[in-house]
């Protein structure tokens, strides 16, 4: 999946994936309407709103981009209903061509990342038969219970083919209370890097290892630091555009082949119509909004690239 990732991403020549985490109060009200007239305000209602509005968003912005990213929670607050839409967006994204990084930051003891594993990236066997239940491209996992609970995923990814993004540094505000802490004078995310990094050399790709790493793009000299304790490593790095990340700080994710990072921006692609810079487009056309909001992301992140 690794291959199919950076073929996508020299393909559009985008280094982004469009976050979908779709909260009911970004969905235009059109959408919602329309969804409770057939399905009433109920958890079935809130699902088709998501469905519709995940579609329309993919199927204005899927020839400029490599990858979406769907984050669970968002989908998991609505139950099992919401789940399915989680799965049926998983499969409309691949239909059109998409890598999928399912964002379910997984990590538990052995075992039970073992099931996590083989629900998200694997085949569940079923007497005589195995499904792909979930089938994502992708998955994000944290790391911090240690080498039990990644090993799964790595055994499950060199079998399928499939690959990871491990939270090693995170976008938000108080990630530094527990990952900044030195141990032995170094910041603990930087061991969590070469951990990182030395998992990767189990799973190579061509240049790149299947097994990734997540760093915020809030944290742009951590992310200089990490990109050197981790050459071979692809890193997803969320935390443009809502949370502040912009494209000039973003330059030292990437390697010198211009490769090695993909910024993700969530809320502002998929919401894109809601700020003042796109709100022309209005409601009913959030989906063009969205569109344009990833070409403007593509422009300023790669003319950061281009001037470094
Ligand atoms: O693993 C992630 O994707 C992730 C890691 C991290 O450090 N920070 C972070 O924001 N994320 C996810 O990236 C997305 C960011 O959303 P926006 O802030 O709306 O672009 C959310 O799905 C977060 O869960």
């Amino acid at each position: 999946m690794i291959h199919k990732l950076i073929s996508n991403i020299k393909k559009t020549k985008a280094p982004i994936v469009v976050g979908l985490d779709p909260m009911l109060s970004y969905i235009p009200e059109h959408i919602k309407q329309k969804a409770f007239a057939e399905f009433g305000e109920t958890l079935e209602g809130a699902a088709e709103a998501i469905w519709q509005f995940n579609k329309e968003i993919v199927d204005c912005t899927w020839d400029l981009i490599p990858a979406v990213k769907p984050q669970i929670a968002m989908y998991e607050q609505f139950g099992i209903e919401g789940l399915k839409v989680y799965k049926k967006t998983i499969d409309y994204c691949q239909e059109k061509g998409l890598v999928v990084i399912g964002d379910i930051k997984r990590g538990d003891i052995g075992s039970t990342s073992a099931a996590y594993a083989t629900g998200h990236l694997g085949k569940v066997q079923v007497g005589s038969k195995s499904y792909a239940a979930f089938n994502e491209d992708f998955a994000t996992v944290n790391p911090y219970l240690g080498s039990d609970g990644v090993k799964p995923f790595i055994d499950v990814c060199k079998e399928e083919k499939k690959g990871l993004f491990i939270l090693v540094k995170t976008s938000n505000p108080s990630s530094g209370e527990f990952q900044d802490q030195l141990v032995d004078g170094r910041p603990l995310y930087e061991l969590v890097g070469e951990k990182v990094a030395e998992w990767g050399e189990t799973c190579m790709g061509d240049t790149y290892s299947y097994v990734g790493a997540v760093v915020g793009a809030t944290y742009p000299e951590m992310g200089r630091v990490l990109r050197r304790i981790m050459p071979k490593t692809y890193i997803l790095v969320p935390g443009y555009g809502a949370q502040g990340g912009q494209g000039k700080d973003l330059v030292h994710f990437f390697n010198e082949d211009g490769l090695g990072a993909i910024v993700n921006s969530s809320r502002g692609i998929i919401a894109a119509y809601k700020q003042e810079k796109y709100a022309a487009y209005g409601p009913e056309h959030f989906a063009e909004a969205s569109r344009a909001a990833v070409e403007d992301m593509v422009k300023d992140i790669n003319g950061a690239l281009e001037n470094r």
